[in-house]
């Protein structure tokens, strides 16, 4: 392990260091495919692109560390591989001098990832709430949990905002929302990529300066900065730029300048030298980079920095609303002891963490009203019009064509519906859940039921709505057998294209959703029975009817209305009536053979399948940044 020049810093400091990690890595690798090809041929992988390459550095608590370099220089994807989030092609990171455990390691660190996302329609004190709940679980009584969500409020100047829904906040306040939430849990490491990103001077004065009262408290807090102002750099403790995937420097901002002055690299005088370093590093990179030995060095620390932390609380008084104090030290605070005494992955059950998702998912609907309500009058405006057009044709044999189209109809408009609306949704939340499952609040499979369970509710009420309305302004039989069957075929295909929606969204962001969606959809449309008739598809695309949701739910709606030995139809005014005997239609469509129970099973199968593919995209998609 790299040995650290230091340590007498970190000893000086008045840090108690058995509660607290210090993170090392050593000849760090990072390189990627540069396309599918490349992974394939043996001789293209020597053209793989190197994103990091053999970088060495030391984190230590206590510190307030910055990553720095301009865009493209590989901050994030060190900071990615710090935080446990993308494995390195090469090289070893060690907590405390140790090889890290990854999963002791994911306990007690985090990750705040640059879109800072947050459940927009919960307030700051539910959004506390459920967090709290998820990751103290039952470890922690009420009371504390209370205590641990007001200290979190006060000491970052929440109050004023707490019953604010997150989509109403400022970027400074979602950010220190962010913060927050990860809080709660006390992390003993704490990385954050872009904090200051969008925010402006004054703003970013007040997180930078939360950051750094949050690593005097023992924390080691790691931050990814593009260019940080002067201002900023004078409350960090390490700076470590990169640049083009090797460190430029590490070291004190202080020390900055006459490490430079000595490779005569003069920045002038009232030049901020960050600014000088960045200006002047791709020029210089390889003096730059021997002399930081990558990262190696350990030369340009300071051992005086913290004698000025009380110039810093003066100076950059963080605003009114911010009284840090109020957050206790880590080692004096029940909730790290406790969380730390928990070997599991998660700090609530399966079931528990199911049932709290399952509740938030629900309030999130229930805040916002405005999508439920829009979707049910959809559903009943369109079946009122449906019910007008086909009105009272359900008897008569001369339109029992008619009929065929309006169970056709009803089909496509259920299947659109829901497929459309979980598909724009689901991926909008992925960021936020990318965050939460990463910074182990909950499991993927929680997360996946509860989305799954919640949206259920409305997707039944208004499918019944439909489905009722248009059977009876159709004057369909008055049968309880068959209004049941026809209701839950038009269920089980709502759901089955909810869980196409779902896998859709686990693959596609929503812009890339929307376009491609449809073709996933159309082949099914094609072959749902009435395009084209079942006996005339060649038998080279035999396998697509197997598969085809919108068929197995056509002959099941077929069935439920046309058959169980239905009396014939009333052709009273029609001289010819071809279809009044059910069975003919029953016939026309190739359903005459077919068995109600048997179409169930099969959407039955191909919705399970379906929402187990959707579930495997998504778990991968959690762990990268597509
Ligand atoms: N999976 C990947 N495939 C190909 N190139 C990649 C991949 N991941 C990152 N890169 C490239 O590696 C380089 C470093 O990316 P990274 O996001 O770490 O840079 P950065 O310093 O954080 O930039 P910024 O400040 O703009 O966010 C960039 O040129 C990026 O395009």
């Amino acid at each position: 392990m790299a040995s650290e020049n230091s340590d007498s810093h970190e000893t000086n400091s008045t840090l108690l260091v058995e509660d607290t990690l210090t993170i090392s890595f050593q000849n760090i690798s990072y390189n990627v495919a540069t396309s599918c090809w490349t992974n394939i041929n043996p001789r293209a992988r020597k053209t793989r692109k190197t994103i990091l390459n053999d970088v060495s550095g030391t984190f230590n608590a206590g510190e307030l560390s910055v990553i720095m370099g301009p865009s493209g220089a590989g901050k994030s994807t060190l900071m990615d591989i710090l935080a446990g989030y993308t494995k390195p092609s090469d090289g070893y990171i060690y907590i405390n001098g140790r090889i890290r455990n990854e999963k002791k390691f994911r306990r007690r660190s985090c990750y705040i990832l640059q879109d800072d996302k947050v459940q927009d329609m919960l307030t700051i004190r539910e959004s506390l709430n459920f967090a709290a709940d998820l990751k103290l679980g039952n470890h922690i009584s009420q009371e504390q949990k209370k205590q641990r969500i007001n200290e979190i409020i006060e000491s970052l100047g929440l109050r004023a905002v707490i019953d604010v829904k997150s989509v109403n906040l400022s970027g400074g306040q979602r950010k220190r929302l962010a913060i927050g939430l990860e809080l709660i849990s006390d992390p003993q490491i704490m990385f954050l990529d872009e904090p200051t990103s969008g925010l402006d001077s004054s703003i970013s004065k007040q997180i930078v300066y939360i950051l750094h009262f949050l690593a005097r408290q023992g924390r080691t807090v790691v931050v990814t900065m593009h260019q940080p102002s002067a201002t900023l750099l004078r409350m960090v403790d390490r700076l470590y730029a990169v640049v083009g995937g090797q460190c430029a420097y590490v070291g004190a901002e202080t020390q900055l300048r006459p490490c430079l002055e000595e490779m005569n690299l003069k920045c002038p005088a009232f030049h901020n030298p960050v600014d000088f370093l960045i200006e002047i590093s791709a020029e210089n990179s390889d003096m730059l980079i021997r002399e930081s030995e990558n990262g190696r060095n350990t030369r340009w620390m300071s051992n005086t920095l913290r004698d000025s932390d009380n110039n810093i609380t003066v100076e950059y008084k963080p605003g009114e609303e911010v009284s840090l104090t109020m957050l206790p030290a880590p080692k004096e605070d029940f909730t790290r002891k406790t969380l730390l005494a928990i070997k599991s992955t998660y700090s609530t059950s399966f079931w528990k963490q199911f049932t709290i998702l399952t509740r938030r998912s629900l309030w999130t609907i229930w805040r916002d009203p405005w999508f439920a309500l829009t979707f049910a009058s959809i559903h009943c405006g369109m079946a009122l019009l449906v019910g007008t057009l086909y009105y009272k044709i359900g008897n008569d044999g001369f339109y029992a064509l008619d009929t065929v189209k309006f169970l056709q109809f009803c089909l496509l408009f259920l299947m659109f519906t829901s497929f459309s609306a979980i598909s724009i949704r689901f991926p909008q939340e992925i960021p936020v859940i990318r965050r939460e499952h990463f910074n182990r609040w909950y499991s993927a499979g929680a997360y996946y039921m509860s989305t799954i369970i919640s949206v259920v509710p409305l997707q039944t009420i208004c499918t019944l709505l439909f489905a009722f309305i248009t059977y009876f302004l159709t004057t369909q039989p008055v049968d309880f057998v068959r209004i049941c069957n026809f209701c839950f075929i038009l269920l089980m295909v709502s759901y089955v294209s909810l869980c196409k929606g779902l896998l859709i969204g686990a693959i596609f962001n929503v812009k890339n959703g929307v376009i491609m969606g449809p073709f996933f959809i159309m082949p099914f449309v094609m072959f749902s029975g009435n395009f084209i008739k079942t006996q005339d598809v060649p038998a080279l695309f035999n396998w697509i009817l197997q598969i085809s949701f919108l068929k197995h739910g056509f002959v099941g709606l077929l069935l439920s209305v046309f058959g169980s030995e239905r009396p014939n139809l009333n052709c009273e005014d029609h001289i010819y009536c071809h279809f009044k005997v059910p069975k003919t239609i029953l016939k026309e469509y190739g359903a005459l053979k077919e068995d109600y129970v048997s179409l169930v099973i099969a959407l039955f199968g191909i919705g399970s399948t379906v929402a187990i593919i959707a579930f495997i995209i998504l778990k991968i998609r959690l762990r990268n940044k597509w």
